[in-house]
């Protein structure tokens, strides 16, 4: 909480506010001339970049990772670091707009958490764009439509994982970038809908469940409705009365809904990762994952074997989620991530010898691990 100084504070007596603006307005100058100058060196960038190459990629995401990772171990304060590097974020998505603003397809619909989180990672100048299902979003980013796509991966909302991860199976696109989102969920009202009326609630299903202790506990009466997401619970309650939606922040902001209660979600740590997904290799930015899929043959010991010259060449696996082929070929693929990147030499050797053991072995990429 914000400590406002008291009218008693002495040390504070002497200030003069008309003194203090006039500060203010000259930082703000001096702010001002210094964010010209800096996407006017942006826009310079662009031009050798395209001297360099007329297919020139004008978004980099290890340099942004870099240049947010850099900003947040410079900061001292008093704004805390995330938030410095948030405003660093969106000055970077304007002066990257001024190269050629990014286009991103993300699963929607609008007021969705994967809306947020492309704004999140893209910044306020990207041009996003929601499609209904993540094979769209795949699609969308194959056809050159988009130049990225953004879709939810580790999802606390059963099946949305499994379909990206299905997705992965048929596509040559490449994993650019991750974002990690804190998930908070706030029961939400129109303005005709007073506290002790609403007698119904609407979310997705993995949100109702995400909050069922507290349901229990302060609704327990209320019918619980699941829908097909958090944002269209918010935009059927804006045409009703007496229902609430269980929605994020842009939902309640998109749809102009009375948050009757914050962070209602029974565990306070409840977060998602989504994944960018775009047609290129991504250079190492110094703090990078690398996710791949491989296929096994069912066979006793095939996941040891597997997995064993990671453990031997000390590559730090992040994650392991096992699915049934689709083409019957194999029994199961494998979807692994770990920390490094592709070009380090301790990956490569872990790599060369997974690619010996198992039937078939694709690297989906390599990218900065999430900053934000
Ligand atoms: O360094 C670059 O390649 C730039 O284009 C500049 C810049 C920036 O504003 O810092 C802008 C966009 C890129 O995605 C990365 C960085």
């Amino acid at each position: 909480m914000t400590d406002y100084p008291s009218s008693h504070d002495t040390s504070l007596q002497d200030v003069d506010l008309g003194a203090l603006r006039d500060r203010i307005d000259s930082l703000d100058q001096q702010i001002l001339d210094l964010i010209s100058e800096r996407a006017a060196c942006a826009q310079q960038v662009a031009h050798v970049k395209l001297a360099e190459d007329p297919h020139a990629l004008f978004y980099r995401p290890e340099r942004e990772a870099q240049v947010l990772k850099r900003i947040m171990a410079l900061n001292q304060g008093p704004l805390p670091g995330e938030e410095m590097a948030r405003l660093f974020r969106e000055i970077m998505s304007a002066c990257l707009a001024l190269e050629k603003p990014v286009r991103a397809a993300y699963l929607g619909p609008e007021g969705t958490f994967t809306q947020q989180a492309a704004l999140k990672h893209f910044g306020d100048s990207a041009v996003c764009k929601p499609l209904p299902a993540i094979d769209e979003v795949f699609r969308e980013v194959e056809a050159g439509a988009a130049n990225y796509g953004v879709v939810p991966v580790e999802n606390s909302t059963e099946g949305v994982v499994n379909h990206t991860l299905d997705s992965f199976m048929d596509t040559s696109l490449r994993i650019c970038g991750e974002v990690v989102l804190r998930i908070h969920h706030h029961l939400l009202v129109g303005s005709n809908t007073r506290r002790d009326k609403v007698s119904r609630i609407y979310s997705h299903s993995q949100s109702l469940a995400q909050c069922r202790k507290w349901l229990d506990a302060h609704y327990p009466h209320a019918e619980r409705v699941a829908v097909s997401s958090n944002a269209e619970a918010a935009k059927r309650v804006k045409s009703e009365w007496h229902t609430a939606a269980i929605a994020g922040d842009m939902a309640a902001r998109l749809y102009d809904l009375e948050r009757l209660e914050e962070k209602i979600e029974d565990m306070p740590d409840n977060s998602t990762r989504f994944l960018i997904i775009g047609n290129h290799d991504v250079p190492s930015s110094g703090e990078d994952k690398t996710s791949l899929v491989a296929s096994m043959r069912n066979q006793p010991g095939a996941l040891h074997d597997l997995l064993e010259p990671f453990h031997r060449h000390h590559v730090d696996m992040t994650r392991l989620e096992s699915r049934p082929s689709r083409h019957g070929l194999w029994n199961y693929v494998f979807f692994i991530d770990f920390k490094g990147h592709q070009d380090e030499p301790r990956v490569q050797a872990a790599l060369k010898e997974v690619r010996q053991r198992a039937a078939d072995v694709r690297v989906l990429g390599s990218y900065p691990v999430g900053v934000l």
